[in-house]
């Protein structure tokens, strides 16, 4: 039984899912145009990386045989393999409750693509409860740059900044400092209870840091406010078991199932809080992680080169990583959804992710294109002894 351990990749897909038309992402691949734009030396970065992707560690496991590109490779030492997403949005809640053996059968509610984005009933009910002055924003855009363009704005008036994207999501972005982080908080927690009658999936809390739109950087502090999963994950089956979740993990469950939560401020302190936990972690536990600068940092942001070498300094990791596991641990690396930095606008793409469960006393095995993700959680149930989960089928 030992301890398993998920390692999510935010946006880290590998090739267009099989309904990827339906959401405008045919022909995305975050991983083999990665890839491809390494190889012809578009991803290079002065004084950075250079050249070919290097992820060995990942290619030995079997990245590039399960996203297909594995021809003249050797045999993986990993269960490899694909799956697809039957959750009906590509977003990070339904791609972890899925992955955790929960599908999103239901439809989120969207903000449209029209300025204003909110209904005014829903603003004033949240400036009512605050006493907000008024928001900014208002609108669909990149958090990057709408604090670039409205942050000053923003210190000036003391009002916060609301935006949306196509996933299921109202986010704040207001200054830490100025603005304070508890009261930005307190504005997202009543932005909560007003989202809820229109089935939002997240209100995010983006505070930044700076003088001015050239300075203005958001800080590790960000907080999600997810609606609870629709019935019960892994984690809520680990019932007796430590659940240690790394990252935003907690927030996207809505904190439901956890026992203990391990932050840090981007993937290499993300990574060492993994290592902690595992260190913590006794038989029969979980650790599940999430590293969230794929998508925030590279994904979205459009960054090839960054995103590259965001996934070199991860791979250089793993071997820390398998150092650390006990002979029966499994640790599986996958991800949500994708987000291809090279694809039109700044949204995530739909996509297949990556599936490699690898551990001293695992043989390797091809398990092919998955149906679900929900057959991680189902492995991972079934690995750790817990009641299985009532969607998804183990490949262990
Ligand atoms: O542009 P930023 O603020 O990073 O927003 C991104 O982050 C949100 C949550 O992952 C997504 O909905 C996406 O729009
Ligand atoms: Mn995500
Ligand atoms: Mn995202």
């Amino acid at each position: 039984m030992a301890r398993a351990i998920i390692l999510v990749l935010d946006s880290f897909g590998i090739g267009a899912a099989p309904d990827a038309e339906a959401f405008g992402d045919e022909g995305s691949d975050t991983f083999g145009h990665i890839l491809e734009a390494c190889r012809a030396g578009h991803a290079d970065v002065s004084g950075g990386r250079r050249g070919e992707l290097a992820i060995p560690n990942l290619q030995r496991l079997g990245l590039h045989a399960a996203a297909g590109r594995g021809e003249g490779a050797r045999r993986p030492e990993a269960v490899w393999g694909s799956a697809r997403e039957i959750s009906r949005g590509k977003d990070t809640p339904s791609g972890h409750w899925e992955i955790a053996g929960v599908p999103v059968p239901f439809e989120w509610g969207y903000f449209p693509r029209t300025v204003p984005t909110f209904p005014p009933e829903l603003i004033r009910q949240i400036i009512d409860d605050t006493g907000l002055s008024g928001i900014l924003g208002d609108r669909h855009a990149s958090g990057t740059e709408i604090i670039r363009e409205l942050g000053e704005e923003s210190l000036s008036s003391g009002r916060p900044i609301f935006y949306t994207s196509s996933d299921s999501v109202l986010q704040i972005a207001a200054h830490e400092t100025a603005f304070g982080l508890d009261r930005l908080y307190d504005v997202c927690a009543a932005a909560r209870r007003h989202v809820d009658p229109l089935n939002i999936g997240r209100v995010i809390a983006r505070p930044f840091v700076g003088e001015s739109a050239e300075t203005f950087t958001r800080t590790a502090n960000r907080r999600d406010y997810s609606v609870p999963p629709p019935e019960q994950t892994l984690l809520d089956l680990a019932v007796g078991r430590s659940v240690h979740a790394v990252g935003k993990i907690a927030d996207i469950f809505a904190h439901r199932g956890i026992s203990r939560i391990w932050k840090g401020d981007g993937n290499m302190a993300l990574f060492d809080r993994t290592l902690d936990a595992m260190n913590e972690a006794a038989d029969g536990d979980l650790v599940f992680a999430n590293f969230v600068d794929f998508d925030s940092e590279y994904g979205h942001r459009r960054d090839v080169a960054g995103y590259a070498a965001a996934l070199e300094a991860f791979d250089r990791r793993l071997p820390e990583l398998q150092a650390v596991m006990k002979p029966g641990d499994v640790a599986i690396v996958t991800a949500d959804h994708g987000c291809d930095p090279t694809f039109a606008g700044t949204d995530h793409t739909r996509e297949i992710v990556p599936v490699l469960a690898f551990g001293p006393s695992l043989e390797p095995k091809p398990i092919g294109r998955r149906e679900s993700f929900a057959d991680i959680g189902a492995s991972v149930a079934v690995h750790l002894g817990l009641d299985p989960t009532r969607h998804g089928r183990s490949f262990l």
